[in-house]
This record gives C-alpha cells, sequence and structure tokens, in this order.
C-alpha cells in the first residue's frame, strides 16, 4: 500500500497546480496498475477492473462512487459487464493534480 493512500483530497482550485513530469514519474510508480491517458488533450489516469458478473462490478462501482463523495474528488465511471473502467482528473485544471492520484491509490484499495 502506498502512502498515497493515507492522504486526503484537498479542494482543487482553477490556478492549483498540475503534476509536473517528474513528479508524474515518481506517482505513477506508487500506482502501477493504472495507465496515463490523454483524452481531448486532458492527461487522465485510467484503470480497467474486471469481475465475474455484472452485479459484481456494479457494487464496485458504488463503492468507489461513495469514495468520489467522502473526498470531493469524483472520477468518470464506466460501468459494463464484467468490467468498471475507472477514470481519475481533475476537471477544475483540465489535468492531473495529486488528488487523482490519491484517488486511484484508495481506489485499488477498495478492491
Ligand atoms: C465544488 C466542487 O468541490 C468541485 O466542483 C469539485 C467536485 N469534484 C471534482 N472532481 C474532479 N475530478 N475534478 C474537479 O475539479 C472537481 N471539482
Amino acid at each position: 500500500m502506498s502512502d498515497l493512500n493515507k492522504m486526503k483530497c484537498e479542494a482543487c482550485h482553477a490556478d492549483a497546480p498540475k503534476v509536473s513530469d517528474a513528479e508524474l514519474a515518481q506517482l505513477m510508480g506508487q500506482i502501477p496498475d493504472w495507465a496515463p491517458v490523454t483524452r481531448d488533450g486532458i492527461l487522465q489516469l485510467e484503470r480497467e477492473y474486471k469481475f465475474k458478473n455484472f452485479k459484481q462490478a456494479w457494487a464496485f462501482n458504488n463503492k468507489v462512487a461513495e469514495l468520489a463523495e467522502a473526498e470531493g474528488h469524483h472520477p468518470a465511471l464506466l460501468l459494463e459487464w464484467g468490467k468498471l473502467t475507472v477514470t481519475w482528473w481533475s476537471h477544475s485544471i483540465k489535468g492531473l493534480h495529486k488528488n487523482d492520484f490519491i484517488c486511484a491509490a484508495k481506489t485499488d484499495a477498495l478492491l
């Protein structure tokens, strides 16, 4: 378990700093199952979780939604049969903030 998992998201304003390239490399090392993806020019963190059926994926979806509300930081969730795709980024800065890495680590811990 990484230290990220023990941290709490801070309020993320439009002038909050995006992670630097050096921070990105260091933080990605702490969430090895996540991939950086760029969509519409916005860098995001994404992971697919596989399950045996829809119901298990749905239950995990709801746990992630509860986490998001507790942290005040919200992912994109794509629920499919046997699969949940979780994508974290910070809307306010159109990119990655440390909050996204904290939430990715905490998502892993929900499994
Ligand atoms: C007012 C409220 O805290 C903000 O709109 C929060 C809500 N959740 C959020 N979630 C994400 N992923 N990015 C944000 O910038 C964001 N902003």
